[in-house]
């Protein structure tokens, strides 16, 4: 088979079997880090580095608009979402997520996450056993719905769980996981805009300016407020990817039974290495394994092309595990952050470019906040890991744990470890 033939036979389904290994794979046969090849039936140009990223952000070259497939909306984010949205329109609705950036905003959320985690652990040592991935996730969801000004009872807060976890877990999936993640989304998307019709109502009070109050005031570009289903979706945009830091939870706990070392770090409350630590644990587990959007023109990148209205993929965790930006990229060293600072555009889990102006992360900022303080109470805590499944299969989209990180005889420190937060 010619090379180019090879290149436009439809790639998706190796996709779905390989995972995260599938572009790294291909990228692997090509230095220049591009690869043409085809996905859904279009043409796609795949491509990794720092230059790249800038590429990939640049509005004249990549647009989103009718770039995300419908099972991923139906899922994930949800129709309408800001993260299909172009040029002002984007702008103008990014604007409900700027606040998510400021450090009194991060400092709220993690205040009521560790609240809840607070209350919640020592309930623990009472359990024959305890699954850190759905644990995490109530703990999570708890603590962001009072952040965020959602009311929610407490018996609530496990099923609500659940169907966050779901539209996660389901997104990029065949079958069951994906049904399981539609009907999710759809529940709580009804019950969410009922909520918003409230707050219109005044039957209902949100906080001022808390998430649930911007959201229901939120004007988009044409001066409208957003319909019920699109507030909906929004106020789920900050909720679900809050509880998703469970994933990074399950690893973080992963990576200390494996590397015990950095629990001595973590204990120490040197918060120099704590910071190591998480952005080495948000580098080296796979969570997003390509961002995608459309070629705005027939666009050409080191030689390769792709014509208007093709594919273009960022390789997000082929890039976090690059040879030539990380060395040893295999091993989970988070010395190298104290080494050589964090550069916006190489590590790129939340995506890249800027979140104020382009389509990265607006919440990197709370997933840091969140996994430093969560990861120094977990190194606190004493607890056994039993025999279990901790593999971690990178042909699963989203991927974690087997066993969801099972632990046993769970003893909550008798004092807050110094530099917690
Ligand atoms: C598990 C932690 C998280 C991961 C791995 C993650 C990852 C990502 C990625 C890869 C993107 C897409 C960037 C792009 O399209 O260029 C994104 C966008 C987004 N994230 Fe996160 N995120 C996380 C946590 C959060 C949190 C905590 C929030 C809010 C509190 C949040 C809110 C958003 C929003 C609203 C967008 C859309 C931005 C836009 O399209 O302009 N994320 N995230």
């Amino acid at each position: 088979m010619s090379t180019y033939s090879r290149s436009l036979t439809d790639r998706s389904l190796p996709l779905l079997a390989q995972g995260y290994a599938w572009l790294p794979h291909r990228m692997r046969r090509s230095p220049a880090h591009v690869v043409r090849t085809r996905l859904m039936g279009r043409p796609a140009l795949t491509v990794r580095g720092p230059d790249a990223v800038r590429f990939f952000y640049d509005e004249r070259n990549v647009r989103r608009h009718d770039a995300i497939p419908g099972p991923v909306l139906g899922t994930l984010f949800g129709h309408g979402a800001v993260h299909t949205l172009d040029g002002p329109v984007h702008r103008v609705r990014k604007e409900l997520f700027l606040p998510l950036l400021d450090p009194a905003s991060i400092a709220g959320l993690v205040e009521h996450v560790t609240d809840a985690w607070d209350d919640t652990v020592p309930a623990w040592e009472r359990r024959d056993r305890v699954v850190l991935f759905d644990e995490a996730g109530v703990v999570l969801t708890r603590g962001v719905c009072r952040w965020a000004g959602i009311p929610l009872d407490d018996a609530d807060a496990q099923p609500f769980a659940r169907d966050l976890i779901a539209m996660v877990d389901g997104f990029a999936a065949l079958g069951p996981r994906h049904w399981r993640a539609r009907r999710a989304r759809g529940r709580q998307e009804e019950r969410l805009g009922r909520l918003i019709e409230d707050v219109r109502a005044g039957t209902v009070t949100a906080p001022a300016d808390s998430v649930l109050d911007r959201v229901a005031r939120h004007r988009d570009a044409d001066g409208r407020r957003l319909d019920t289903r699109t507030a909906a979706v929004e106020l789920l945009n900050v909720v679900r990817p809050t509880v998703a830091v469970g994933w990074f939870v399950a690893f973080a706990a992963h990576a200390l039974h494996h590397r015990p070392e950095n629990r001595r770090l973590l204990r120490s409350g040197d918060m120099a290495h704590v910071a190591a630590f998480v952005h080495e644990v948000r580098r080296f587990y796979p969570f997003a394994p390509f961002l995608g959007g459309r070629a705005a023109r027939d666009l050409t990148w080191r030689g390769e092309h792709v014509e208007e209205g093709g594919l273009v993929l960022l390789d997000v965790f082929g890039q976090n595990h690059d040879d030539e930006l990380w060395g040893d990229p295999y091993a989970f060293r988070p010395r190298r952050f104290l080494e050589h600072p964090v550069e916006r555009d190489e590590l790129i889990p939340q995506g890249g470019g800027d979140p104020r102006t382009g389509h990265r992360c607006p919440g990197e900022g709370m997933t840091i906040g969140l996994l430093e303080a969560l990861s120094v109470r977990l190194a606190d805590l004493e607890y056994r890991v039993p025999e279990q499944d901790l593999r971690i299969p990178l042909s699963r989209v989203p991927t974690r744990p087997r066993s969801g990180f099972v632990v046993t005889g769970v003893r909550v420190p008798a004092r807050r470890p110094a530099g917690a937060r």
